[in-house]
């Protein structure tokens, strides 16, 4: 259409035929012009102007954009020519305005001016509403995911989260031929800490306790409360040395550590199982399974302490 034209309109003059210029005046949408070489604009429609006024030969940089020194780092004149130079069609693209911030979406494409010049015409509707619900869409995803995956108590992976990581950890372990270990804990007594200060005490004790692994712990290892009152964590590229070694401190601040509650100080011990892969074929549960026999060793010979599974108790 604006190729066809006599003479190149010039924002909102009347030397181009009025119907078309209503037509593209009345769209809700920006059309502009710009020379491809030179960037300088030279059509802007009436939606253009009403929000970045006359172009009055400037450069589209200049009055589409904020904060640019020259032609914009994310210009897309390149892509609407081939290495001859010829328009190459129609090049759809998302952005977010400089100057604005609104989003919106450009429909690009090279053509002939009516001087025989090649042009950028651009033309670009806003879809800021689009996006913000894309992004709350996006956000509420990875909420409902989070959650899911989340125990609400301590903040820890879920069975299902510490399941579904661990395996991973365990197929890449065995894969790579790495040393892989599993610590697995249960707190002594707890009945009796829920029996005698209530359940929502007890809930306290489990959290500060999950705040103590989760700061001993390192970012790779896989942690989870996999239980009511047992958690477990896996330690990739770990051996028993290693993975007792983090036992042992843990039991010990475990140990040390207390909660104010009901006017008394409350503390609680856990007892430890330890299991390594040993470079077996070996899977999540079986080494759960193993773990857990050294825990109930540990149960069994006085709690608070740690067992390691294959290893004769000290
Ligand atoms: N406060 C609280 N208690 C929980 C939660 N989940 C499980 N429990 C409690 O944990 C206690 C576990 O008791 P038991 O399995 O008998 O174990 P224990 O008393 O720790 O004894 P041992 O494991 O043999 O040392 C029960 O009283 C459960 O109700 C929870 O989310 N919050």
């Amino acid at each position: 259409m604006i190729s066809d034209a006599s003479q190149p309109p010039q924002g909102g003059s009347g030397d181009y035929p009025d119907t078309l210029q209503t037509i593209l005046d009345s769209l809700d949408a920006l059309v502009y012009v710009s020379d491809l070489e030179t960037y300088e604009l030279l059509y802007l429609n009436a939606y253009g102007r009403q929000l970045w006024g006359e172009p009055q030969g400037r450069k589209c940089w200049q009055v589409l954009q904020a904060g640019q020194a020259g032609p914009c780092s994310f210009c897309t004149n390149d892509r609407l020519v081939d290495d001859q130079g010829h328009p190459t069609g129609v090049y759809v693209w998302e952005f977010q305005n400089t100057d604005n911030q609104r989003w919106y979406q450009c429909r690009d494409l090279a053509l002939r001016w009516t001087d025989g010049r090649l042009v950028r015409l651009e033309v670009a509707i806003d879809i800021t509403d689009r996006k913000e619900t894309e992004e709350q869409l996006r956000r509420a995803v990875a909420l409902a995911e989070a959650r899911a995956n989340t125990d609400e108590l301590t903040g820890l992976n879920n069975r299902r989260a510490f399941f579904a990581l661990g395996e991973q950890a365990t197929q890449q372990a065995l894969r790579n031929g790495h040393p892989l270990s599993l610590i697995m804990f249960d707190l002594d007594h707890f009945k009796q800490i829920n029996d005698s200060y209530g359940h929502a005490i007890g809930d306290r004790v489990l959290q500060n306790v999950a705040t103590k692994v989760d700061s001993m712990a390192r970012d790779a290892d896989v942690l989870g409360r996999i239980g009511g009152e047992e958690f477990a964590i896996l330690m990739y590229n770990t051996d028993t040395d290693e993975s007792s070694h983090l036992a042992e401190r843990l039991r010990q601040a475990i140990a040390a550590s207390t909660i104010e509650a009901a006017g008394q100080t409350l503390g609680c011990t856990a007892s430890f199982g330890i299991a390594a892969a040993h470079g077996r074929p070996i899977s999540l549960e079986h080494l759960l399974s193993e773990a857990d026999h050294a825990m109930y060793r540990a149960k069994s010979r006085g709690r608070n302490r740690v067992e390691t599974a294959g290893r004769p108790s000290s």
